[in-house]
C-alpha cells in the first residue's frame, strides 16, 4: 500500500509534493509509534493473541477506508472522471490511514513477540531462524507489493468514467488482509498463548515514579546509597518487578543512539530515489525508474538473510570470534555508514556530469540562429561566436552584469538586452537580425523523475501544431518558442501539422535531458521532416548509470539485516516474561523516531553540495556507531527467565508482602506452566520450528 501511497495523495487527492512527502512520513512514523500502544494492550490486558486479531480487524477496516475513499464515482456528481467533494475523500483517506497505523500498532511488535513466545529456552537458534524468517516475510510481502500494487493502480476503473484505479490498489490488500486474519485465526489451536499479567504498565510506571519520590526523599548524604536508583522503590513493591524494570530501562537506554541509524536509512526513501532521477536508468532490455529502484532493498532482504544465517555468522563462530547480538548490530551500523559514503562517491560522479546553473549573482545566455545565413555575434566582454545557420551556441555564456550590449553581422548591429539574474535564457535570431529578437528563459534545474523537458521554436512563416503521445505542445506562431513538455525515457515520435500538411519525426530520449528542437524556415512537409529538424542540447542526458546505486543498496541492507534481524531477536530475549511486546514497540520506536529525524532534517540539512550531506551523515552515524559500542561493552546479557526464576526462590522463602506474595504466585503459575507445558505441545514446538 506504501508503494502507491504519495501517488495517491499527489494525483487523486492532488496535494502539492510537500504535503503529499511529509504526511506520508508522518504516517510511517506513525505505524512504528503506535506498537507501544498496541504492547501495553497485549502485555496488560488482552494479551498478544487477541491483541492481534482485534487490531488486525481495525487495519483491514483501515485499508477498506483507504479502498472506498480512492472511489472517485462516490462525488462525481458531474461525471467528468474527477471527485467532486474532495473534503469527503481526504477525510476518509485520512481516517482510513489513521485505523491502519493503529492495527499496524497492534500487530507487529505482538506477531514478533508471539512468535518469539512459540519457543521454549532451549531452543534458542530456532526462535533466532524465527526471527529471520518474520523480517524474510515482512519484506517478501513489501517486494511483491512494491510490484503488484503499482500494476494494480495503473489499470482503469470507474463506473461512469475510467481513472487510474487506486481503490484496486488498496482493496486488494484490504482482501488479503482479510484473509491473513483468518487463515491466523484458523491456527488458534497450535499456539501457545502466554497470559497477560495484569496491568503490568500502570504498574511500572508507579514503580518507577515510587522510585524516584522516594530517592529525591532520602536524598540527604546520612542515608546510605543503593546499588541502583530503581532499588528506592524497594520499600513498596517486590524485588521481581524492580528487577524486571531493570532489565527494560537497560536495554531502551542502550537504544538511544540507535534512531541515527534508521534516520540514515529512511534517507533511501528520499535522498537516494533524487539521485537517481539524475541517473541513467536502461539497463539494457528494461528501464528501470527511479522509485523503482528502492525494491533493490527487498531483494537484498530476501538473499542476504539467509546467506548471513548459514554461511557468514556459522563462519564467524566457526573462527572462534564470539559474534555477539551487539556486535552485529554495530558492524551493521558501520555498514550503513559505507553505503553512505559509496552514494557519497556516486553523487561526485553525477556531479561532474550535471551542467552548472547561474548562482544568484549571474545570468546566463546561450545564443540561437534561426536564419539561413551563418552570423558572428559579438558579446559584452569580447565574446565572438559564430552561428551557423539554425544553429545555437554550444553552451551558455554566463555574466555577472545586469545588461549586456550583443552586436551582430555586418554592418554590425548592436542592441542592449536585459539578463535576469540567476535564469538561463535562450536569445533567438530570426531570419533578419533586424527583426525583433526573441528571449526566452530556459530552466534551471535538471527535469524532475528523470523526465526529458522538450520544447520547439517555430522558424518557419506560418503556425506549426506539435503533438507526441502524451503531451502536445500546442500550436507554436512563426519565430516563437513552445512551452516545456515533460516526455519520459524512450523512443518518440512527433507529429508536425500545419494545415492539411503534417509529418514525423522520431528519436531516442535518456534520463534528464532538455532539449530545444528548431523547426527550419526551409523545413517542407512531407511524410518525414527527420532530416530537417535540428537539435539543441540544453541540458545533458544523465549519463551515470543507477547500476552504480547497487553498491549503497547493497551495504545499506547488509547493514540492515545485521542490525534490524538481531535487534529484534535481542529485544525479545532480553525482556522480561511480561514486557516482550512492549520492549519490541521500543524497538520500533527507534523507527519512528529515525522518520521523524528524517523530517526534521530535511528541512534543516541545506548543504549546498550534496555529496557533503551524504558524508556528513556518514560521519554522523560513525560518531553514534562508536558510543553505541562503548554502551554495548558495558552491557551484560541476561538471561530474563533465569533471573526471574531465581527471584521466584528467593523472595518465596522470605518475603512477606502479601501484593509481592500475589504477584509471585502467578509468576509461579505461569512458570509452572511453560515447564509443564505437556510433552505434546513440547513436540508440537519442535514441529513448528523445525525449518
Ligand atoms: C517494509 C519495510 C519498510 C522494509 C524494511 N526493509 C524493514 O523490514 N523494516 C524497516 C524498519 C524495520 C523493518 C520493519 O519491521 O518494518
Amino acid at each position: 500500500m506504501r508503494a502507491v501511497l504519495v501517488l495517491y495523495f499527489k494525483y487523486f487527492l492532488k496535494w502539492d509534493d510537500d504535503l503529499a512527502t511529509s504526511i506520508y512520513h508522518t504516517f510511517v512514523a506513525l505505524c512504528y509509534l503506535t506498537p507501544i500502544l498496541g504492547a501495553i494492550v497485549a502485555d496488560s490486558w488482552l494479551g498478544k493473541f487477541k491483541t492481534i486479531i482485534y487490531l488486525s480487524i481495525v487495519y483491514a477496516v483501515g485499508q477498506v477506508a483507504m479502498a472506498v475513499s480512492a472511489i472517485h464515482d462516490i462525488t462525481d456528481t458531474n461525471r467528468d472522471g474527477t471527485p467532486d467533494n474532495m473534503t469527503f475523500h481526504v477525510v476518509l483517506s485520512m481516517v482510513g490511514l489513521f485505523l491502519i497505523a493503529l492495527g499496524t500498532g497492534g500487530i507487529k511488535p505482538c506477531v514478533a513477540a508471539f512468535g518469539g513466545d512459540q519457543f521454549g529456552d532451549h531452543q534458542e537458534k530456532q526462535r533466532r531462524t524465527f526471527f529471520s524468517v518474520f523480517y524474510l516475510c515482512i519484506n517478501g510481502g513489501s517486494l511483491l507489493s512494491t510490484i503488484i500494487t503499482p500494476i494494480l493502480r495503473a489499470q482503469d476503473c470507474g463506473i461512469y468514467s475510467q481513472q487510474k484505479c487506486y481503490s484496486l490498489a488498496f482493496g486488494v490488500p484490504a482482501a488479503l488482509m482479510v484473509v491473513a486474519l483468518i487463515v491466523f485465526i484458523v491456527g488458534s489451536g497450535m499456539y501457545y498463548k502466554a497470559k497477560p499479567e495484569g496491568n503490568i504498565m500502570l504498574d511500572v510506571c508507579k514503580c518507577i515514579g515510587f522510585a524516584i519520590k522516594n530517592r529525591y526523599r532520602h536524598r540527604s548524604s546520612k542515608y546510605p546509597k543503593r546499588e541502583h536508583w530503581m532499588d528506592w522503590a524497594e520499600e513498596k513493591y517486590g524485588k521481581l518487578l524492580i528487577a524486571q524494570i531493570k532489565m527494560v530501562l537497560k536495554v531502551l537506554f542502550l537504544y538511544i543512539p540507535l534512531p541515527m541509524f534508521w534516520t540514515l536509512f529512511d534517507q533511501k526513501g528520499s535522498r537516494w530515489t533524487l539521485q537517481a532521477t539524475t541517473m541513467d536508468g536502461n539497463f539494457g532490455s528494461i528501464v528501470i525508474q527511479p522509485d523503482q529502484m528502492q525494491t533493490v532493498n527487498p531483494i537484498f532482504i530476501l538473499t542476504l538473510v539467509p546467506i548471513m544465517d548459514s554461511v557468514i555468522y556459522p563462519l564467524i563462530k566457526k573462527c572462534g570470534l564470539n559474534f555477539t547480538p551487539l556486535k552485529r548490530m554495530t558492524v551493521g551500523m558501520f555498514l550503513a555508514a559505507v553505503a553512505f559514503v559509496c552514494a557519497g562517491v556516486v553523487q561526485l560522479q553525477i556531479d561532474k556530469t550535471l551542467p552548472i546553473f547561474p548562482s544568484t549573482s549571474q545570468s546566463q545566455l546561450k545564443l540561437l540562429n534561426m536564419g539561413n545565413n551563418s552570423i558572428t555575434v559579438q558579446l559584452t566582454g569580447n565574446k565572438t561566436v559564430n552561428l551557423h545557420p539554425h544553429w545555437a551556441s554550444d553552451d551558455y555564456f554566463t555574466f555577472e552584469e545586469e545588461q549586456i550590449d550583443v552586436t551582430v553581422g555586418s554592418p554590425s548591429f548592436t542592441k542592449r538586452i536585459v539578463l535576469t539574474k540567476n535564469e538561463r535564457q535562450t536569445l533567438l535570431f530570426p531570419s533578419s537580425i533586424s527583426d525583433e529578437w526573441q528571449l526566452m528563459e530556459d530552466l534551471t534545474s535538471k527535469p524532475q523523475e528523470g523526465n526529458n523537458a522538450i520544447r520547439f521554436v517555430n522558424g518557419m512563416s506560418r503556425a506549426v501544431n506539435v503533438s507526441v503521445a502524451g503531451a502536445s505542445f500546442g500550436q507554436i506562431q512563426p519565430l516563437y518558442f513552445s512551452n516545456y513538455s515533460q516526455i519520459k525515457n524512450g523512443r518518440k515520435a512527433f507529429t508536425l501539422q500545419s494545415g492539411s500538411q503534417s509529418c514525423e519525426f522520431s528519436r531516442e530520449f535518456g534520463f534528464g535531458s532538455s532539449y530545444t528542437f528548431l523547426i527550419p524556415s526551409t523545413m517542407t512537409f512531407g511524410t518525414n521532416c527527420q532530416e530537417s529538424i535540428s537539435e539543441v542540447e540544453d541540458i545533458k542526458p544523465n549519463s551515470v548509470h543507477m547500476a552504480l546505486q547497487v553498491p549503497q543498496y547493497f551495504f545499506i541492507t547488509a547493514g540492515e539485516v545485521m542490525f534490524s534481524v538481531t535487534g529484534l531477536e535481542f529485544s525479545y530475549s532480553q525482556a522480561p516474561s511480561n514486557m516482550k511486546a512492549v520492549l519490541q514497540a521500543g524497538w520500533l520506536l527507534t523507527v519512528a523516531i529515525g522518520n521523524f529525524i528524517v523530517l526534521i532534517v530535511a528541512e534543516l540539512a541545506k548543504i549546498p553540495k550534496k555529496w557533503a550531506e551524504y558524508i556528513l551523515f556518514a560521519s554522523l552515524l560513525v560518531a553514534v556507531c562508536i558510543i553505541f559500542s562503548i554502551m554495548a561493552y558495558f552491557y551484560t546479557y541476561i538471561d530474563p527467565a533465569e533471573i526471574e526464576a531465581q527471584f521466584k526462590r528467593k523472595e518465596g522463602d522470605n518475603d512477606d508482602d502479601e501484593d509481592t506474595k500475589a504477584k509471585l504466585r502467578k509468576v509461579e503459575a505461569e512458570m509452572a506452566r511453560r515447564g509443564s507445558v505437556s510433552s505434546d505441545d513440547e513436540d508440537q514446538r519442535s514441529k513448528q520450528t523445525s525449518f
